[in-house]
C-alpha cells in the first residue's frame, strides 16, 4: 500500500521526516510526505522533506502557537482549505490511506489535525490514520531550580495532557484510528524531550516503516520473493477498523548469521540453494515475536483488550518457518484471548535480520490514556459546541 505521510505541527514534521529517512527502497510505502506547521523553524529542519512538501501556515504566528489549544483551533479552521489544496503537489486522489502524525501536547498540530482529518475524509475515500504522540508527565513540570534538569523540560507544556484529551475528543469519530505512541513511556530517566525526540522518532519511524513496507509491493530495487500471505491495504483496514480506536505497534527483531557459519547457504556439493537449521528459524521467529508481543509497545496496553491483532514476520524466505509463524500467531491469539488476527509474511532476501511486528487494534481501554482523561478538566461541552 502507499501512504500519503501528513506531518503538521513540531512533533508530526519530525516525525513525517524520520519515516520517510527510513522509507525502505526496496518496498516503499511513502507516496508522498508533507510537513505543515506554524514554526517556520521548525520546517527548516526537516530537510529530508523536499521544499515543495513544507509548508508555513498563519503567517502572523511568530514561532508555533506554544500549547494554546484554542488559537490552534481557530488557525487549523482558518488554514485547512489551504493546507488540503497544497497536497495536490502530491499523489492524494491515489493513495491507500493517509497517515496524519501530531504530538497530541500541541496547539498547531492539536489545533489543526481534527480539521484536516475531516476534510480529508470529505475529499478522498481512502481512509485516514493518525499517529500521535503522548506527552510525558515531565513536560507539564516548570524547570527545576538549582540548575539541575533532572528530566524536567527547559520549557514546560503546562497544557499538554488537557490538549491530548481534548484533540482525542476532537477527533473522535473522524480519524479512522489512532495509532498511539506514548512518549513518557519512551523516555530514559532524567532525559528530555528535546534531548531525546530524534531517538524516539526513529523507534517510531522504524515501527511504522517495518509494518507498512510489508503491505507496500516490492520495487525494482528490490529481489522479488512474494510472500506467502500478502498483507495489503484492505487488511489494515479491517485491522485498524473505521471507529477512531486506538492502535499500539509491538517491534522485535533478530540478527542473523547470513554469510558464514553455514546456517543460511547449504554447503551441500549438489545444491547451492539457501538452506537453514529448522530449530536456528523456528528460534528466531519464536524470538522476535515474543520481543514484539513483550516488550515495549509504542503504547503499553493489556493485549486482551484489544479487539483485533495483526502479526508480520519477515526476514530471508529461508528463514520464514511456517510452522513457526502459525505458533506465533496462536501465541498472540492467546495473549488477546482470540481476537480477529491477520497474519503476513514479508520475505527479504537481502536481509540478515528476522523481525516480527504486532500490531493490536480497537484497544480499549487503554490505562495510560484512562490516566491523562483522569487529570483533565471535563470537557467544556457548550464550548466545543459537542
Ligand atoms: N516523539 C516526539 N514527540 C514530540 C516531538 N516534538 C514534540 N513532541 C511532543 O509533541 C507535543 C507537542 O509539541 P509540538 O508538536 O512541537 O507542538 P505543536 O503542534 O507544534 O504546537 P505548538 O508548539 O503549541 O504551536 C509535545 O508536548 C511533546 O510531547 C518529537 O520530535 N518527537
Amino acid at each position: 500500500m502507499q501512504l500519503e505521510v501528513i506531518g503538521v505541527g513540531g512533533a508530526g514534521c519530525r516525525i513525517a521526516a524520520a519515516i520517510l529517512e527510513v522509507d525502505p527502497a526496496d518496498h516503499s510505502f511513502v507516496a508522498d510526505v508533507f510537513a505543515f506547521d506554524t514554526d517556520s523553524a521548525c520546517l527548516d529542519e526537516v530537510t529530508s522533506i523536499p521544499d515543495p512538501y513544507r509548508h508555513r501556515y498563519g503567517e502572523t504566528i511568530e514561532s508555533g502557537l506554544n500549547g494554546n489549544l484554542q488559537r490552534g483551533r481557530s488557525v487549523g479552521n482558518e488554514y485547512v482549505e489551504e493546507l488540503s489544496r497544497r497536497l495536490d503537489r502530491g499523489r492524494p486522489a491515489v493513495a491507500d490511506a493517509f497517515l496524519v502524525a501530531v504530538g497530541l501536547g500541541g496547539a498547531t498540530g492539536g489545533g489543526t489535525i481534527p480539521q484536516l482529518v475531516e476534510n480529508l475524509q470529505t475529499l478522498y475515500d481512502a481512509p485516514v490514520y493518525v499517529l500521535a504522540t503522548l506527552p510525558a508527565e515531565r513536560e507539564l513540570a516548570p524547570p527545576s531550580d538549582g540548575g539541575s534538569d533532572a528530566g524536567n523540560e527547559p520549557t514546560a507544556r503546562p497544557m499538554a495532557e488537557e490538549n491530548a484529551t481534548r484533540t482525542l475528543e476532537e477527533l473522535d469519530g473522524t480519524a479512522d484510528a489512532v495509532l498511539c505512541f506514548d512518549n513518557e513511556r519512551w523516555l530514559k530517566t532524567a532525559e528530555t524531550m528535546a534531548d531525546a525526540r530524534d531517538r524516539l522518532n526513529r523507534e517510531l519511524a522504524t515501527r511504522v516503516a517495518t509494518f507498512f513496507s510489508a503491505t507496500a509491493d516490492a520495487t525494482e530495487e528490490g529481489e522479488v520473493t512474494a510472500a506467502e500471505t500478502i498483507i495489503d491495504a484492505n487488511d489494515v483496514g479491517r485491522i485498524f477498523g473505521n471507529e477512531t480506536g486506538i492502535a499500539t505497534i509491538g517491534y522485535g527483531k533478530q540478527r542473523i548469521e547470513t554469510d558464514s557459519g553455514g546456517s543460511r547457504f547449504g554447503l551441500g556439493l549438489f545444491s547451492a540453494e539457501p538452506s537453514v537449521e529448522t530449530s536456528e528459524a523456528v528460534s528466531a521467529i519464536e524470538t522476535t515475536i515474543g520481543k514484539a508481543l513483550r516488550d515495549r509497545l509504542t503504547l503499553e496496553c493489556e493485549p486482551e483488550n484489544a479487539a483485533r491483532a495483526m502479526l508480520v514476520v519477515g526476514g530471508p524466505p529461508a528463514w520464514l518457518n511456517r510452522r513457526a509463524i502459525a505458533d506465533g500467531r496462536r501465541t498472540i491469539e492467546e495473549a488477546t484471548g482470540s481476537v480477529e488476527i491477520l497474519g503476513g509474511d514479508a520475505p527479504r532476501p537481502e536481509s540478515d535480520v528476522v523481525f516480527a511486528v504486532v500490531v493490536l487494534a480497537g484497544v480499549d481501554p487503554v490505562e495510560r490514556l484512562e490516566a491523562i482523561r483522569s487529570r483533565t478538566t471535563p470537557l467544556d461541552r457548550d464550548r466545543t459546541g459537542r
